[in-house]
């Protein structure tokens, strides 16, 4: 008889945004997930959401829960992570539009617009192709950022017109879409499969 390995522990950062909806798409792809807040609780995960929400409200609770450095840290270290809209606004290591005093975690040698699409269209749904996903992707966008340049190690997943809105460096993803809403688990199962291949 062989045993199973165990389910990988995913964990997603729970300061703010859709967490419940997170954990619900990352199940669908046979992990435990769970929320985390505490800087221990990142000890032994092996993978990361951060989810939308408002960025800067995100990393002002980061702080607050002193939880900041030690994602920066876990980052660094090779933490699979995946961020969603505010959480690709916080793994950008550069920001366009972002509040004067705006932080971010950093780690994906990229530039971010936040709020790119402008008022006129402030939230707007899209079935886009995704390079990783099989079919196409329903994509919920909600006050979203765009990527706006991109370092040599990025490789780019999915676009609309010619703004990126998916996008790959090694051990970290993001998407400007929340995949977490109306999705089928699909893009989660990406990330999983990246989380698998390291
Ligand atoms: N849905 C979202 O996560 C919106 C992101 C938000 N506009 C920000 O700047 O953080």
């Amino acid at each position: 008889m062989t045993l199973g390995a165990a389910p990988l522990r995913i964990g997603v950062l729970a300061l703010q945004g859709d967490v419940r909806e997170h954990v619900r798409a990352l199940e669908a792809s046979d992990v435990e997930a769970f929320g985390v807040r505490r800087p221990r609780e990142l000890d032994g995960l092996d993978g990361l959401v951060l989810p939308g929400g408002e960025s800067t409200t995100i990393a002002k609770l980061a702080r607050h829960f002193e939880v900041l450095e030690p994602l920066r840290a876990c980052i660094r270290e090779g933490l699979p992570t995946f961020g969603t809209c505010a959480g690709m606004i916080l793994l950008a290591d550069r920001i366009v539009d972002g509040t004067a005093d705006q932080e971010t975690i950093g780690g994906l040698d990229v530039t971010v617009r936040r709020n790119a699409f402008g008022r006129q269209v402030d939230s707007f749904e899209a079935d886009l192709e995704m390079i990783g996903v099989d079919g196409s992707v329903h994509a919920v966008f909600i006050r979203a950022p765009w990527v706006e340049q991109v370092g040599d190690g990025v490789k780019i997943l999915a676009a609309v017109g010619e703004h990126p809105v998916a996008i790959r460096q090694g051990h970290l993803m993001a998407t400007s879409f929340h995949p977490e809403i109306d999705g089928d688990g699909r893009v989660h199962g990406a990330f999983v499969d990246l989380v698998r291949g390291r």
